[in-house]
This record gives C-alpha cells, structure tokens and sequence, in this order.
C-alpha cells in the first residue's frame, strides 16, 4: 500500500507479438509473445525489482500476449500471488478488417497517411469487420460473456476509450484512491487510450503518442488526480529507439 496521499500506477505495453515480429495489424487476434518479446517482459519486470516497485492488485486484458507479459513482469518481481483481473475491455483497440494484413504493404497500396490515419487518428475507424467473419468476435468464445452489443466490428481511439476508460474509472480507480499500487499490462492502443485521459491530450497531440513494448511506464498522482511524476523505466536511449521502431511500422519498405 502507498502510503503517504499520492498513487501508484504502473502500465506496460507487452513485449515483441508474432504478428508484430511479421508487422502485421493485430487488433483482438490472440498471438503470443515471441521469444524477444518474453525476454523484453522479463527485463522490464527486472526494471521494476531494480528501482524498487511493488504492486498490490494487477489488471491486464484477455489476450495471451499481455497476460502473459505479466506473468513475466510478476515473476521478476516475485509477485505470482498477486491479485490478476483480465477485463476485456483492456484488450487492443479492434483493427477491423485490417486484422492479418501487413501495416508495410498496406502503406505500400494505401500510403503512409492513410495507414497513419487509420493507426492513430482519434476518431476514423478502420474498416469493419463482416459479422459472421472468423475474425468477429461475436462468433469467438472469448467474449461469450460479453454483452454482445458491447462487442466491436471495428474501432478508433474514440471507441476503445469509451470501453477503456469506464473500467478504469469503475474498477481501477477505486484501488488506486484507497492506496494500492496498481500495475496495468495491456496494448500499444489500449494503453494510448488510458494515457490520453491521464495526460488530458487533445486528439491531435494523441495522434503523435507511441507506446514502446515491454516498457513499465510509472505515474505518480496526487490525490486530485494530477500526474506529480511520469517516467519510462529503462534505458532512454533503448526506449526512444523502441518508440521510434513502432512510429516507423506503418511506413512502405523503400
Ligand atoms: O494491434 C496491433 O497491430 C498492435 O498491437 C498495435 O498496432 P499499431 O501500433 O499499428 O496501432
């Protein structure tokens, strides 16, 4: 427990997925970690243990790649007991019908704005999925106990915050005011959106926000919920070159 009045938050995107070694748009698609992509979880709970954090309670999504991610992080941390919650609403921002295509090709036929549009614009959506698709997750037992109009055919930041923010506000909120110290793993999107209200960005300051893999990102609030303290634990140069390797995956092979 935190105990003077400020909260602890810490939010990790997960390490390197398959289909991000294969650059290809992921959305809800449940790939694991790759090798790198465990090593870099590892590391980053390394971080944690090193600079001296402990949690209390952790929340993550339904998708392997981040549960998994935790796993990692909490075995660094040798916190494997720890409360874990898995809320689908922490899951990826939903690709649509762009889930399995290559982000690089698609700039290639596309362009590079457009991918970047449909990457970080605040409110166009990619396009939708066709219900009944493999891919619609009204059809994928992972959502069987989600309320199916809740469930996406597609989605832009606007849309994933408005599934994101609730939970954090009902679910997560809540623990950080009574003191305890939270640890979020989840999504390059779905932490985008989390970060968006924290850090109160207008959608075009948002549009410029990359969230690098495998990198714990803490947040010290004070009781009104201003951030007092925001840093990436880790080497800043390795992280800028990670959060540059993400801007740069929607750019066509020259
Ligand atoms: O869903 C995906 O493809 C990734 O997890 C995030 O991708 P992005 O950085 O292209 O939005």
């Amino acid at each position: 427990m935190n105990d003077d009045q400020t909260m602890q938050l810490v939010i990790v995107r997960h390490g390197e997925s398959e289909w991000n070694k294969l650059n290809l748009f992921t959305g809800w698609t449940d790939v694991d970690l790759t090798d790198t992509g465990r090593e870099e979880a590892h590391a980053g709970g390394k971080a944690l243990r090193e600079a001296g954090y402990d949690f209390d309670v952790c929340y993550t999504s339904l998708l392997k790649r981040a549960v998994h991610t935790l796993n990692c992080v909490l075995d660094e941390l040798d916190r494997n007991w720890l409360p874990v919650h898995k809320a689908w609403q922490l899951n990826e921002r939903h690709y649509g019908a762009l889930q399995g295509l290559n982000k690089a090709d698609a700039a290639a036929e596309h362009g590079e704005d457009q991918v970047k549009i449909w990457r970080r614009s605040f409110d166009v959506q990619p396009p939708a999925l066709t219900p009944g698709d493999e891919r619609d997750p009204h059809v994928l037992e992972m959502f069987r106990d989600v309320p199916p109009q809740d469930l996406p055919y597609t989605e832009c930041l606007k849309d994933t915050i408005a599934r994101a923010w609730p939970y954090f506000e009902s679910q997560i909120k809540p623990q950080l005011e009574v003191g305890k110290r939270v640890l979020i793993a989840a999504h390059g999107n779905s932490l985008r959106a989390l970060v968006m209200q924290f850090e109160k960005l207008t959608p075009d300051q948002i549009l410029e926000v990359n969230i690098p893999t495998g990198v714990p990102c803490s947040y010290t609030f004070d009781k009104d919920w201003n951030i007092i303290d925001k840093h990436y634990i880790g080497d800043p140069a390795a992280i800028e070159a990670k959060i540059s390797a993400v801007a740069n995956q929607g750019k066509a092979k020259k």
